[in-house]
């Protein structure tokens, strides 16, 4: 605003209330009393809010629109009086004590009379600080277009609108240039028009200094948006790249999963050939290692008695050489016995007496064996025995005798060993054959694919009404033991219905079972009305059953890693919420997987123990068959139902760890399942005893005899055998 116009309106003193308004309103104008125009009545400040300064005020009006875009009454009063008009376009009049705000035409005229290029220009500038091309055009737009009210508003809106996004960048410091730009313009009274000031050359210059300077703002500006247009660009055509790669890898993935789909049959078929090849070669080679085996250490033949046909074994020529060897050595031993004996019984100083008829005065250097011999054949040939001391001939003779037999019985021994060798090569060839003729005899032995996933295999072994295949799982890509459960057509349909409920219950037990040491169960389901198959965990070490029939004794060591496994399993089947007593603990139901880890395996006999059970233990309803020299003695209680627990399994354990150590179990180890009831030996085992041999440490033998507790309620269960140093695992 003009310094004509402050002293105008300063004059007009008579005006006194509305020109205070005034004065505050152009101090709000020049940017100077933004705290007075706060002061202003809401009405007033509010339709100066309403205003829109010129987009060609660039950042200038910035400080002004601020307050427009601050306003939230803004829209409001764009409702209350109908439009909204710009700042450029109005002037506000003094007329007969009112003021009045009028479309300024002239103004704008004059602008594009004088400077038009500049104020072209300067819209042009505003328009980068004000962000749109669009208010540009507005601008320009309004110099030649009447006043639309409607569309006033309309242009209002849309700058408060990219006002809100862009004023951020220009400053407010550029309110100077407002004032500036309000001083160059005057107020004529007569036509009641604002009026910019002529454009002399002074005013010309300075507006083109502050052109220049808002010409490199705008450059600059401008290049940062064509930066940025060319980064949104180039993004575009990332998110665009982006959104085609992804596209052409779901199709990709797609056609990947349809071809896995269509190849599924077709690898499995390839996985499963491969396989069978594998284990036809395996088949051959251990059928053709059983002939050779046989030859060495025996086959089963057939015996004829009268009209009775059975099987014999017929050892293989190195058990004959073996036996050859002990015979020829046992017949060596008694001949040298004998004459020993014969030696002893020679009336006493015979040889002395004899040597001296013939003259000896003294003992010769002949040798005591040839003295014998001359003795034996002809006592009077005796002719150059010079001397001797027949006392000391006798005591040499014995001598030799000893140093013979003992030398004789080392051999004896070393042949033993090597037979003892054979025998437990026989024991493993007569149960690989025993495989064998299962293997042949068995219906599942062509490679069947059972369930569309488990390729079988080889037979492993045949149990009491089960066999148990090797097999591939082709879904899992595992090897699994499928364990075919063939009821016999001959029982009955309660003996079936019955086999079939015990194998499910094992089932149910079993496949809840989670742990390292514990084999688990993958699968169960039916092959026919007669057959189902329940897949395990496959562990391709042999069974401890095996390895006590390669080795019957066990370092301490290897023994008690291994039961400390088996502790561990018993843990947890004695900590889950159901408890489990296994019930059948034995050799041939602790495998070893590839590494070496021991897995307990069988639930068949297991029992889970109610909740409701008392102290003492859970009745033992179903007995089952069991396997009696791992059985405790409360198990064989006869005249009572007896109560069991986990304390059960700990019996079991102390069985097989002295069967580890010992090579043999502690109670009934000759004798039969038959004859262990018969003749009570589990009733009756109420101590147990070591042998002197192997040697074992003191804590083995207190763990055993801890285990193998007569009294049941003496004896610790599961759980508390844990605090038994022996199985909690140190390193020594
Ligand atoms: N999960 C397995 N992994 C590897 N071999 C196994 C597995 N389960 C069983 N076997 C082997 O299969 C053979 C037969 O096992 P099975 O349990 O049927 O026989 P068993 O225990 O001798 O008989 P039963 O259970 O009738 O008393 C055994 O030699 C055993 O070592």
């Amino acid at each position: 605003m003009s310094d004509e116009l402050i002293l105008h309106l300063s004059n007009s003193s008579n005006q006194s209330g509305q020109s205070s308004k005034i004065a505050k309103l152009e101090a709000r104008l020049v940017g100077k009393a933004s705290s007075a125009a706060s002061s202003q009545p809401q009405h007033v400040q509010t339709q100066l809010n309403s205003w829109t300064v010129p987009a060609k005020f660039g950042g200038a009006a910035d400080g002004l629109q601020e307050s427009l875009v601050d306003s939230d009454d803004s829209d409001d009063d764009i409702r209350k009086y109908g439009v909204m008009l710009t700042a450029e376009d109005m002037i506000l009049l003094y007329s007969g004590g009112a003021y009045l705000i009028q479309a300024n035409t002239q103004k704008r005229r004059k602008v594009d009379e004088v400077c038009s290029p500049i104020s072209v220009e300067q819209a042009e500038d505003s328009n980068f600080s004000g962000s749109t091309q669009t208010a540009a055009a507005d601008a320009r737009h309004k110099n030649t277009e009447p006043v639309d009210n409607n569309k006033l508003g309309g242009d209002v809106s849309k700058r408060k609108q990219s006002r809100g996004r862009a004023n951020t960048s220009s400053g407010r410091g550029r309110g100077s240039r407002v004032s500036d730009q309000a001083r160059n313009q005057s107020i004529s009274p007569a036509n009641g028009q604002v009026e910019n000031s002529p454009c002399k050359d002074g005013l010309v210059k300075e507006q083109l200094g502050h052109d220049s300077s808002r010409e490199d703002e705008g450059t600059s500006l401008r290049a940062k948006v064509s930066a940025m247009e060319e980064e949104l660009k180039k993004s575009r055509e990332e998110v665009s790249d982006s959104r085609n790669k992804c596209e052409r890898l779901e199709k990709e993935l797609k056609d990947i999963r349809d071809y896995e789909q269509q190849m599924k049959p077709k690898r499995m078929k390839v996985m499963s050939d491969l396989l069978v090849s594998v284990s036809k070669a395996e088949r051959q080679e251990a059928r053709m290692r059983v002939r050779q085996d046989s030859l060495r250490l025996g086959n089963i033949g057939v015996v004829r008695a009268g009209t009775i046909i059975s099987e014999a074994w017929e050892d293989g020529q190195a058990m004959k050489d073996i036996n050859a060897q002990l015979r020829s050595l046992l017949e060596m031993k008694e001949g040298i016995e004998r004459q020993r004996k014969s030696l002893k019984k020679r009336p006493s100083g015979d040889l002395y007496r004899y040597a001296l008829l013939k003259g000896f005065q003294k003992t010769t250097k002949v040798d005591m064996v040839k003295m014998v011999m001359i003795l034996n054949l002809d006592k009077g040939e005796v002719a150059d025995a010079d001397g001797v001391n027949q006392e000391e001939d006798v005591l040499m003779q014995d001598e030799i005798f000893k140093s013979r037999l003992a030398s004789i019985k080392r051999e004896e021994e070393a042949v033993l060993r090597e037979r003892d060798r054979h025998e437990l090569e026989k024991g493993r060839l007569i149960r690989e054959m025993k495989r064998i003729r299962d293997e042949d005899g068995s219906r599942f032995n062509n490679f069947q694919i059972l369930n569309h996933r488990y390729a079988l295999l080889n037979l492993l072994g045949k149990g009491g009404f089960s066999e148990v295949y090797k097999a591939f799982d082709l879904v899992e890509h595992r090897y699994v033991a499928c364990k075919l459960h063939g009821l016999n057509a001959q029982w009955s349909e309660e003996k079936k219905q019955s086999y079939i409920r015990h194998a499910i219950r094992e089932y149910n037990i079993h496949k809840t079972l989670v742990h390292r040491h514990i084999v688990r169960l993958w699968d169960i389901f039916e092959i026919d009305h007669n057959t189902f198959c329940t897949v395990l965990e496959y562990c391709s070490g042999k069974d401890l059953d095996a390895v006590l029939k390669a080795t019957p004794i066990l370092p301490e060591r290897e023994a008690r890693i291994i039961v400390v496994q088996i502790f561990q399993g018993l843990v947890y089947l004695n900590k889950r919420s159901q408890k489990i007593i296994h019930y059948d603990l034995k050799p041939g139901n602790v495998l070893f997987d590839e590494f070496g880890v021991t897995k307990v395996t069988d639930f068949g006999l297991s029992k889970i123990v109610e909740d409701n059970v008392g102290s003492q233990g859970m009745e033992l309803t179903s007995q089952g068959a069991g396997t009696y020299w791992y059985l405790p003695p409360e198990c064989f209680e006869l005249n009572k139902i007896p109560l069991i627990s986990s304390k059960v399994d700990v019996w079991s354990l102390g069985v097989l760890l002295y069967q580890m150590l010992f090579g043999r179990r502690p109670f009934g180890h000759d004798q039969s399942q038959e004859r262990i009831l018969r003749e009570d030996t589990i009733i009756k085992a109420r101590k147990v005893e070591f042998p002197s041999r192997p040697s074992v440490s003191n804590e083995a033998k207190d763990f055993i005899r801890r285990c193998l507790t007569y009294n049941q309620a003496e004896r610790p269960d599961v759980l508390a055998i844990g605090q038994d140093p022996y199985v909690i695992y140190t390193k020594k």
